[in-house]
């Protein structure tokens, strides 16, 4: 498993800001949107190009432009819909999927209750998105789906990643690359990211 760690000043700075429990949801959501902007912009760096001719008004020019796999971005609902909103700004034809999952809060294991995929899933590039990788249960259960449906080389994007979620990633899918903008210390003994930022999806949501 490859782990890109995002220490982009711009990235850091704004996740203290959104780990700062003072951040109400309007601002949580505009930070984690500009945050996973970002993100996202490291995370596809290794986009195919190809060559190709424009014409500028003085010349043609001999240009770059995207080629190879289509996108897909993939959210884990509830949080990672915000991780999509910021994404779709760079690349707005990219097709989104969603997987609805809640994680029991006894148990820790996720429950899911909905998915929908781009069909032609297999054909694309897709980038699984939650801010937050705790236990990894979550990520490792849509990590399983999305290989069912046939999805290879995807990319794992999320805010902030525990050890433990990092550990079960790496023993169940060891072909995954994982893109975080922080991996914290530990988790607590509610499954907690510590220090984390709480429940990303109450928080921006407003639930708690
Ligand atoms: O790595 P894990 O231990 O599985 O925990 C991480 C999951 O927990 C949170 O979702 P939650 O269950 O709170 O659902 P929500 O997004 O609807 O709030 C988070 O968004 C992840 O999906
Ligand atoms: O710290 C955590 C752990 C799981 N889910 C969250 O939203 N936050
Ligand atoms: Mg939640």
């Amino acid at each position: 498993m490859r782990i890109t760690l995002v220490d982009h000043p711009l990235v850091q700075h704004k996740l203290a800001h959104l780990r700062d429990k003072r951040t109400g949801a309007k601002d949580f959501r505009e930070l984690a949107e500009e945050i996973s902007l970002l993100m996202a912009y490291e995370a596809m760096r290794d986009l195919e190009l190809t060559e190709t001719t424009v014409e500028t008004p003085v010349a043609p020019a001999r240009v770059k432009v995207l080629s190879g796999k289509k996108l897909a971005l993939v959210a884990i609902l509830r949080a990672g819909l915000v991780m999509v909103e910021g994404i779709l700004k760079l690349v707005p034809h990219a097709r989104v999927g969603h997987i609805g999952l809640y994680r029991d809060p006894e148990s820790l294991k996720p429950v899911q209750y909905y998915a929908k995929l781009p069909p032609d899933i297999p054909e694309r590039r897709v980038f699984l998105l939650d801010p937050m990788l705790a236990t990894g249960g979550s990520a490792s259960h849509a990590l399983t789906l999305l290989k069912e449906k046939g999805a290879t080389g995807i990319k794992l994007m999320c805010l902030i990643a525990a050890p433990e979620g990092l550990e079960r990633i790496a023993q169940d899918h060891p072909d995954t690359e994982v893109v975080a903008a922080a991996i914290d210390e530990r988790l607590n003994e509610h499954g907690y990211i510590v220090p984390g930022l709480g429940d990303a999806g109450d928080r921006i949501y407003g639930t708690r």
